[in-house]
């Protein structure tokens, strides 16, 4: 049927429609600005040069003359959509629209691009007006909401999706980016709310609902937690070792051995000089050899740790040395440095070094001797520069003299000599040292630090600590453990009777079974003093009512 041609004039500028039935050339419409015979003509041209025809819709721009006359060219964006019967093209005039324009113009397939935001399957959109009415949902998120094609359009978003705030984004026009909403108890989605403005005032909002990447945000997120936990138990060593490196720097007591040990420590820490650390076992030989690293030429080095006694004989050599790629069956693939080699640089701690089994002591020797660190399975050695600090609790004199431990390797070794005292030689440390395992045993156990009861320093004091500082670091520990949380009391340490311990003193007035010495009183008195005046001993003895020197003397024949 030859349909007439519905011709509207050309009152809207902006907009217009033109429409084609098949087999007839002219538009059957021409309705708005497109009704102007210049806009359509060129429409028209510009269609029909499209050798694949309308198709399923195409997108693009042309130039027309103004329908105004001297008004020049007008760039227009078409957008032409039909079927075999029917084709349409809706035409706009670029107005404020120049980015959507220069897309067109750009970009061949920009229709395909619009549609398949519209239809992408792993990112829905939503857009509401500045009512908060639903104006369009991506037909994915329609199914995933069990909506009916169309079925939300009109609706406040609100009653489509329970928690939508794109009324909020339509209202306030502040976009919110990267929210997580929940649809239902299992299922979160990653949305952002965009406003949409036209002429500078919001018109309504677009969410995009991203249907990917909650997996991979949630496997991000667990990652990120699991980090967290991680630089959380660092921090935690980090600050243990630092309780030790800066003890290192500080290592606690304040007693004359200590101040000279110290003293010793400091001499010596800068100079590339072999140290020997001496001391009964737990008297803080690790700590000393700490700092000498701590305070030595260059802190930021490596300082490498090796226990001898720790290691059964067989593995020292290949812990020591290293080995080489395939030099023994279980060994690593590719071979691994020792420890002589991770020490590059920085500072050797062999600690127990008289348990050094006798053929490793002659390599050992060597190595001090040339520098040259040859790895187990290898034909060559490689320069290795380090200092070396060791350590040992035994009489290496007597290993000596019985052949098993070498003279030569000794006097490598010992090229200074340090003395750790004894707890015992040293009583008047006790009381920092029981303030500073008790504050980072609280610390590390997240726990009050409860106050220390009169009579604590002073029983500890009457102990004999064969196990010297470890053994009260324990004594400590186990003590915060069971104290009331508010006060650590001398009960909290007297719990059960150490074996190896002397008697404690029983607290004044009180039946004892054996008389306690003058002596011992007068110097628990004066270790309870210095622990109540924060270590300071001039006011100890100002409080005491006694000189420095008595003080200094009592300490002294401890
Ligand atoms: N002067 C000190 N200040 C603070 N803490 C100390 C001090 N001396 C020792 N300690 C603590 O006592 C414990 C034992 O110290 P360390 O391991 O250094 O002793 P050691 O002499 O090397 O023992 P071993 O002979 O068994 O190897 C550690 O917890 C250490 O931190």
């Amino acid at each position: 049927m030859p349909s007439a041609v519905h011709d509207q004039p050309a009152e809207n500028r902006f907009l217009g429609v033109l429409v084609w039935q098949c087999g007839v050339s002219e538009p059957v419409a021409r309705l708005g600005l497109a009704a102007d015979p210049l806009v359509h003509a060129a429409v028209a041209e510009a269609l029909r040069s499209r050798a694949q025809g309308l198709g399923g819709g195409v997108l693009f721009h042309v130039d027309v003359p103004a329908p105004c006359e001297g008004a020049g060219m007008v760039r227009c964006v078409v957008v032409a959509l039909g079927d075999d019967a029917v084709q349409v093209a809706i035409v706009r005039t670029s107005g404020e629209a120049a980015a959507l324009l220069d897309f067109v113009a750009a970009v061949p397939f920009a229709f395909a691009i619009l549609n398949m935001f519209l239809t992408n399957p792993y990112q829905a959109i939503t857009v509401a007006d500045r009512e908060g009415l639903m104006r369009y949902i991506s037909p994915v998120h329609e199914r995933f909401l069990g909506l009916e094609p169309g079925a939300a359009i009109g609706r406040p978003a609100e009653d489509v999706i329970p928690n939508s705030r794109l009324p909020q984004v339509a209202r306030s026009g502040k976009a919110e980016i990267g929210d997580l909403q929940q649809f239902g108890p299992d299922v979160t989605r990653i949305v952002n709310r965009v406003p949409v403005f036209e002429e500078g005032a919001v018109v309504g909002a677009v969410g995009q609902v991203s249907f990917s990447g909650v997996e991979a945000l949630n496997r991000l997120q667990q990652r990120l937690n699991q980090l967290r936990d991680e630089v959380r138990h660092y921090k935690r060593e980090l600050s243990q070792l630092k309780g030790g490196g800066a003890a290192a720097a500080a290592l606690v007591g304040s007693s004359a051995p200590m101040l000279r040990l110290s003293r010793e420590i400091d001499a010596v820490a800068r100079l590339d000089v072999p140290v020997l650390i001496l001391g009964e076992s737990g008297s803080g030989k690790e700590l000393v050899a700490q700092a000498l690293h701590a305070r030595g030429r260059d802190a930021d080095a490596p300082l490498v740790s090796l226990n001898l006694a720790a290691l059964p004989a067989t593995l020292i050599e290949s812990e020591l040395f290293g080995y080489q790629a395939g030099a023994f069956t279980g060994g690593r693939k590719q071979g691994q440095p020792g420890k002589l080699e991770q020490a590059e640089g920085g500072t050797l701690f062999l600690d127990e070094v008289a348990d050094i089994p006798m053929e490793i002591q002659v390599k050992l020797l060597r190595v001090l001797e040339d520098r040259q660190v040859q790895r187990l399975g290898a034909t060559e050695g490689r320069r290795i520069n380090f200092r070396i600090v060791a350590a040992t609790h035994r009489d290496l004199r007597a290993l000596i003299d019985s052949g098993r431990f070498r003279l030569d390797l000794f006097y490598r070794l010992s090229g200074v000599v340090l003395q750790v005292p004894a707890l015992r030689q040293r009583v008047e440390d006790i009381p920092a040292l029981v303030q500073r395992f008790a504050q980072s045993f609280c610390e590390r156990n997240g726990i009050p630090l409860p106050r220390i009861a009169p009579g604590v320093m002073g029983y500890l004091a009457q102990q004999s600590w064969p196990g010297n500082v470890r053994q009260l670091r324990q004594r400590v520990e186990e003590a915060l453990v069971f104290c009331d949380g508010r006060l650590l009391n001398v009960e909290d340490f007297a719990r059960h009777q150490d074996p190896l311990a002397r008697s404690a003193q029983q607290p004044m007035g009180q039946s004892s079974h054996a008389a306690i010495p003058l002596k011992s009183l007068e110097h628990a008195a004066i270790l309870e003093a210095i622990a109540r005046n924060g270590g300071n001993k001039k006011r100890a003895a100002q409080e005491l009512g006694i000189s420095r020197s008595y003080l200094y003397k009592v300490l002294g024949g401890a």
